[in-house]
């Protein structure tokens, strides 16, 4: 079941400066922060928590992320939202019940996360991403 926005996601092509704006427009302290590198997606990402949800700031670490792909041709900007459950597995059958299918299995996320992603094509020209509630 979908509990709640996990995240809201932007692309951009320096994290510390995106990271450094975000501070000030949220007036938020750094312990809110958490950075990560996540290779598998090739990918630096900074978590800034507000509440019960975040934004998610992530860097290209090369050429080959999906999020360079991204950054060439549309710049910084809105890349994903992302939605938490707490059973990606059973999230997947649903989806696939209702002829949405998931771009490939769960895979490893941010923190250790199980996530996985619908292809903008079927959702309105917007990513969406489903993270696992880790308990
Ligand atoms: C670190 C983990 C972290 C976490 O939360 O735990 C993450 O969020 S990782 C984030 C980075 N990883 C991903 O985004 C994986 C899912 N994304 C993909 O598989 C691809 O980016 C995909 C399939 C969405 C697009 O890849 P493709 O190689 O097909 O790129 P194209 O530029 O050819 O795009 C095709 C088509 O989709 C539109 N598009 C691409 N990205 C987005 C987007 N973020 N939002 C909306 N639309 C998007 C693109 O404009 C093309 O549309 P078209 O009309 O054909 O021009
Ligand atoms: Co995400």
């Amino acid at each position: 079941m979908i509990k709640k926005i996990d995240h809201i996601a932007i692309a951009v092509q320096n994290l510390e400066s995106a990271l450094e704006t975000f501070r000030n427009v949220l007036g938020c302290a750094r312990e809110a922060i958490r950075i990560e590198e996540v290779p598998s997606e090739n990918v630096r990402v900074a978590f800034i928590s507000i509440g019960e949800t975040k934004i998610e700031l992530l860097e290209p670490m090369s050429n080959e992320s999906a999020i360079a792909k991204f950054l060439a041709k549309n710049g910084d900007g809105m890349h994903h939202i992302a939605f938490e459950t707490d059973d990606i597995e059973k999230e997947t059958e649903r989806l696939r019940s209702v002829n949405i299918n998931p771009l490939g299995l769960p895979k490893e996320g941010a923190g250790g996360k199980k996530i996985m992603f619908l292809h903008p094509k079927e959702t309105n020209r917007v990513l969406l991403e489903f993270a696992q509630k880790q308990h």
